[in-house]
């Protein structure tokens, strides 16, 4: 394909934002969120020709914006050539139809667009489970109207309209039982998904490896953390929600330490809520991590109002309790005030590698419980363990019954290649090889 009929492809959008005094700074758009939609809709495949931002005291209830404004949008649709109209708020179904038909153009908004990303990026079977899941939820109560618009569209050019794609395409003729029963199936085989998830997590647990996961605003570098700590390589790209699947590694800190690291999907203002519901399964992780790593970019004048929502979302997702650090990120390219410091928080710059040694430094310092003192009980025949654990530990006693019993004081590392004979459990006792 030729790079101009790509550009044909592409969808023309006005953006509309609305700032009222009634609504929460959540719920408001600025020019700030406006430029975040903008940057939201060109990862979408989109192309901005025109933005408008709205000040009202309060909603219109019909339109959101009220009849002059509409009058204002359609006129610029018109003026651009616009196909679609995304509007940065949060529009009820209702709202969503009228202003279709009253701007001359397709209208979403903020969440319907985001959603759109999430369909056309998730890659593994858990991932498309989750965004079918939310796309539906969020569909459901749109489907009058919407519907027979977006179908005509779809069988008309075969272009897929932002907005559209995903499981709409040829489901978009069924009706709402049809959808409720989708809704059923999915929710059912997400359960099926959390269960081996729980499985696995059991398994881990039982290893007793520390998880670490990365979390942060989308765009704030997690994916290039986490290559640069392990060599991942996962693609990085300068888009938002580049990374939609979780990707786990092992990252050795010291001899004693080792952890699993994960990669998550990037967290953005307004995330539609049936989103974080349907992900919760993925994101669940983080209430079972043994620590988060909140990666903020420093570089960003939003950070402050990104870490914010970052921390909201972590507690929706019910893990506050989480030891946390906050890492500030693309140290190499902010200037200006310098950023908060303290025990808790360090600097670093994914991308040279800047800070790095002081990070991995203060996660050993979290998670490595240091060295255990274990009692094994060895048969005869296995007495080689015996043998290695002079060499990589510290043998406080040898006794020969029906089986070798043994006391030592070893890392964890040590622990895991012989937790089999493991009978007594262990305990930190770091003091004792201090010694
Ligand atoms: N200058 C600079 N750029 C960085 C740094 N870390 C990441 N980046 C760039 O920031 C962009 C986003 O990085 P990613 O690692 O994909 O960010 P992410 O948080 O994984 O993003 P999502 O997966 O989309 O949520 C890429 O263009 C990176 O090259 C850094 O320390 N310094
Ligand atoms: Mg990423």
């Amino acid at each position: 394909m030729t790079d101009h009929t790509m550009e044909e492809k592409r969808n023309h959008a006005v953006l509309v934002g609305l700032h009222a005094s009634s609504l929460s700074q959540e719920e408001n758009a600025s020019d700030a969120t406006l430029e975040e939609l903008e940057a939201l809709l060109e990862t979408a495949g989109g192309v901005c020709v025109g933005s408008v931002l709205q000040n009202r005291e309060t909603p219109e209830a019909r339109t959101f914006i009220g009849e002059g404004k509409v009058a204002e949008v359609a006129a610029l649709v018109q003026a651009q050539g616009a196909d679609l109209v995304v509007f940065d708020n949060e529009l009820s179904p209702s709202q969503q139809r009228v202003l279709t038909e009253e701007v001359g153009a397709q209208v979403i908004d903020r969440a319907g667009l985001i959603l759109d990303i999430f369909a056309q990026r998730a890659r593994t079977k858990e991932g498309r489970l989750q965004v079918e899941l939310a796309q539906y939820k969020y569909l459901l109560p749109r489907l009058t109207g919407m519907w027979g618009h977006l179908v005509r569209q779809t069988a008309s050019g075969g272009k897929s309209p932002i907005g559209t794609r995903g499981p709409g395409e040829t489901q978009l003729e069924t009706d709402r039982r049809h959808i409720r029963r989708k809704i059923a199936k999915l929710t059912e085989d997400l359960e099926e998904v959390r269960r081996i998830r729980a499985v696995q997590r059991d398994r881990r647990e039982k290893n007793e490896i520390p998880v670490v996961a990365i979390v942060g605003y989308t765009n704030a570098g997690k994916s290039t953390l986490l290559n640069a700590l392990t060599h991942a390589g996962i693609p990085a790209r300068n888009r938002l929600f580049d990374t939609l699947d979780t990707t786990t590694r092992t990252l050795e800190i010291s001899d004693t330490c080792t952890v699993l690291i994960s990669d998550t999907v990037g967290f953005i203002r307004k995330l539609p809520h049936h989103l974080v519901e349907a992900f919760k399964a993925t994101l669940e992780e983080l209430a079972y991590a043994d620590l988060i790593l909140h990666v903020i970019d420093a570089s960003n004048p939003e950070w402050r109002e990104q870490a914010e929502v970052v921390e909201a979302l972590i507690r929706q997702l019910g893990a506050e309790a989480t030891p946390r650090l906050e890492v500030f990120n693309k140290s190499d390219i902010y200037v200006g005030e310098i950023r908060p410091h303290g025990e808790d928080i360090v600097s670093i710059s994914a991308k040279t590698g800047e800070g790095l040694d002081q990070l991995l430094a203060m996660i050993g310092k979290r998670l490595d419980t240091g060295f255990y003192r274990v009692t094994l009980s060895v048969p005869y025949d296995k007495g080689g363990v015996v043998d290695m654990l002079y060499r990589e530990a510290k043998v406080e006693s040898v006794e020969y019954g029906q089986t070798i019993q043994v006391v030592a004081v070893c890392g964890e590392k040590t622990v895991g290649q012989v937790r089999e004979y493991v009978i007594d459990g262990w305990q930190p006792s770091k003091e004792f090889w201090e010694d």
